[in-house]
C-alpha cells in the first residue's frame, strides 16, 4: 500500500543495498565484484558437489574474463571443486566435432545449454571458418602441400548454412574441454574421452600452478581439483593447462606478448608478468621458438 502511494506521488522506491560477500571483504573496486552469485545461478550447478562450495569463489578480473580465487585458506592437498562433467565425448577432429559435440550440445537441458553458452570462446586461431573464395584457400594450400594442417586446428566451412554457430560451438569445446582419459574402455570407448565442467570451466593456466586435476576414469566422470600447494584466500587458483587441458596456445616468457597478435591473447599468469627489465636485452634477438614452453 505504501509503495503504491509513493508511486502515486512518485517518489521512487529506494534501490537496494547489494550485500557484499562476508568472506571477501569490502569490495574497493567495481571491476572486483564477486560474480559467485550470476555464476552459480544463472544456472545453478547441480553437478558441483555443495559441500566444497564454500572453498571457492568465481570471479571477473579487469579483463573481463572468469578466475577461480580461494575463498579460504586452504591447505596443500585439499579438494576444492568436486564436479561431474555436463557432457563428455571423445571428439577429436572435425568429424567427431560435427557428429558428436553438435548432437550433445543440441540435446542439452535450458540450463546446463545456458552453462555451455556462457563459457569462454577460443580467442585465437584454433578455429576458422574458410570459404572457398577466401584469399587465404586452405583447401588450396593443403592442395598444393604448401600448408600442412596444424593438428590442434579446426576448420568450419562457411558454406555450411549452420557455420556460425558450429564454430562458436567447437571454439568453447576446445577452450574448455580437460581430458578423462586416453581410453574409455569402461564405456566401450578405445579413444581419448573429454569432459566439460562448469565450473572448473573457469580455472586459468599459469606456469606454476597452486592445483591439480583429477577425473574418474569411471562414470560419472567426477573431476576433483586439488592443491599442491598451500593456496592463501583469495588468492588465483590455477592449474597446468599443459597437463591438464587441451585449450588454446600459451607461451610464456617476454615474447609471449608477441603471440598476443597472432593468438588473440598472451599469457597473463604470473610468472609471465615479471617486469620486462628482468630480461636480458639481447633476448630480442633469440629465435622466436626458444621462448616457447608449449603450444597446444
Ligand atoms: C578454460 S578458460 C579459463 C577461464 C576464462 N578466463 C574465462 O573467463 O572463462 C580458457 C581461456 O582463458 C584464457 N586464459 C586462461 N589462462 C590464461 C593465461 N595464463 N593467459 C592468458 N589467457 C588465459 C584464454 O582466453 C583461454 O582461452
Amino acid at each position: 500500500m505504501a509503495r503504491l502511494e509513493k508511486e502515486a506521488k512518485g517518489e521512487e522506491e529506494p534501490k537496494p543495498i547489494p550485500r557484499p560477500d562476508p568472506t571477501l571483504g569490502e569490495v574497493m573496486d567495481p571491476r572486483d565484484i564477486d560474480l559467485t552469485a550470476y555464476v552459480d545461478n544463472l544456472p545453478f550447478n547441480i553437478r558441483v558437489d555443495q559441500r566444497y562450495r564454500i572453498r571457492y569463489r568465481i570471479k571477473m578480473m579487469e579483463n573481463n574474463q572468469y578466475k577461480v580465487v580461494a575463498a579460504m585458506d586452504l591447505p596443500v592437498n585439499s579438494v576444492i571443486i568436486a564436479e561431474t562433467p555436463i557432457f563428455y565425448t571423445s571428439a577429436n577432429d572435425m568429424e567427431g566435432f560435427s557428429s558428436q559435440v553438435m548432437a550433445r550440445v543440441l540435446m542439452l537441458s535450458p540450463p546446463d545449454d545456458e552453462a555451455y553458452n556462457r563459457m569462454r570462446e577460443a580467442q585465437d586461431f584454433s578455429t576458422r571458418l574458410f570459404t572457398r573464395n577466401s584469399r587465404l584457400s586452405i583447401n588450396k594450400l593443403i592442395a598444393n602441400k604448401s600448408f600442412k594442417l596444424p593438428e590442434h586446428l579446426h576448420y568450419v566451412s562457411a558454406e555450411d548454412p549452420l557455420s556460425g554457430f558450429k564454430n562458436v560451438v567447437l571454439r568453447q569445446y576446445v577452450t574448455n574441454r580437460f581430458k578423462i582419459s586416453d581410453d574409455a574402455e569402461c564405456i566401450g570407448i578405445r579413444e581419448p574421452l573429454y569432459g566439460i565442467y562448469q565450473d572448473a570451466s573457469r580455472l586459468n593456466h599459469s606456469a606454476d600452478p597452486n592445483c591439480m586435476v583429477e577425473i574418474n576414469e569411471a562414470p560419472p566422470f567426477k573431476m576433483f581439483l586439488i592443491t599442491t600447494k598451500d593456496v592463501k584466500r583469495d588468492e588465483e587458483l590455477t592449474i597446468s593447462y599443459h597437463n591438464d587441458m587441451h585449450c588454446g596456445p600459451i607461451r610464456h616468457g617476454e615474447k609471449a606478448a608477441k603471440c598476443t597478435k597472432l593468438f588473440g591473447y598472451s599469457c597473463f599468469c604470473k610468472v609471465c608478468k615479471v617486469p620486462k627489465s628482468d630480461f636480458p636485452e639481447d633476448d630480442e634477438e633469440e629465435d622466436d621458438d626458444e621462448s616457447i614452453c608449449a603450444v597446444m
